[in-house]
């Protein structure tokens, strides 16, 4: 009876790895807000998405802000890795800062976009993930 409680929360979950990117401009952080209808909606991101199978993180980023945003990228040198329990899901997001990026922005995904100072930071509702990210910042803005 004991064992049967254990086993029965013992739930399979999933775990994803996901890229993010920060992209600096001025002395600024660029910031999405995710979309109605997905999950984390209304929240506050850094672009980036699922890694696919046989992708690196870097190919994967350069992938998603192509799509995303409609940049091009180079991307730079790894930042952090945060992990969050999501209940249904656990998320690995692997960030990255972007070394150069050109191209006309256009928000494909999102609903909103900022460029962020430190303290603008603040306010906003960020997806849990991101929050170590935004902890960091400092060392970078
Ligand atoms: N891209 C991104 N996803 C994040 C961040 N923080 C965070 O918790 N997530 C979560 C939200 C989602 O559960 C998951 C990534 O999903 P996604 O919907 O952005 O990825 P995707 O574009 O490849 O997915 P899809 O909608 O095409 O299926 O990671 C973040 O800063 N950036």
């Amino acid at each position: 009876m004991e064992a049967f409680a254990l086993g029965s929360n013992l739930k399979e979950r999933p775990v994803i790895h996901v890229t993010a990117a920060l992209l600096i401009h001025n002395g600024k952080v660029f910031a999405a807000k995710r979309s109605s209808g997905r999950h984390l909606a209304g929240y506050w991101e850094f672009p980036g998405g699922k890694i696919e199978a046989n992708e690196t993180a870097s190919e994967c980023l350069e992938r998603e802000l192509a799509e995303e945003l409609n940049l091009s990228t180079e991307i730079g040198s790894f930042f952090m890795k945060t992990t969050h329990d999501y209940g249904d899901k656990k998320v690995v997001l692997h960030v990255y800062q972007i070394a150069s990026f050109m191209g006309e922005l256009q928000l494909v995904d999102h609903d909103e976009y900022r460029w962020l100072s430190l303290t603008d930071c603040t306010p906003l509702k960020w997806a849990p993930a991101d929050i170590p990210i935004v902890n960091r910042l400092a060392t970078i803005l």
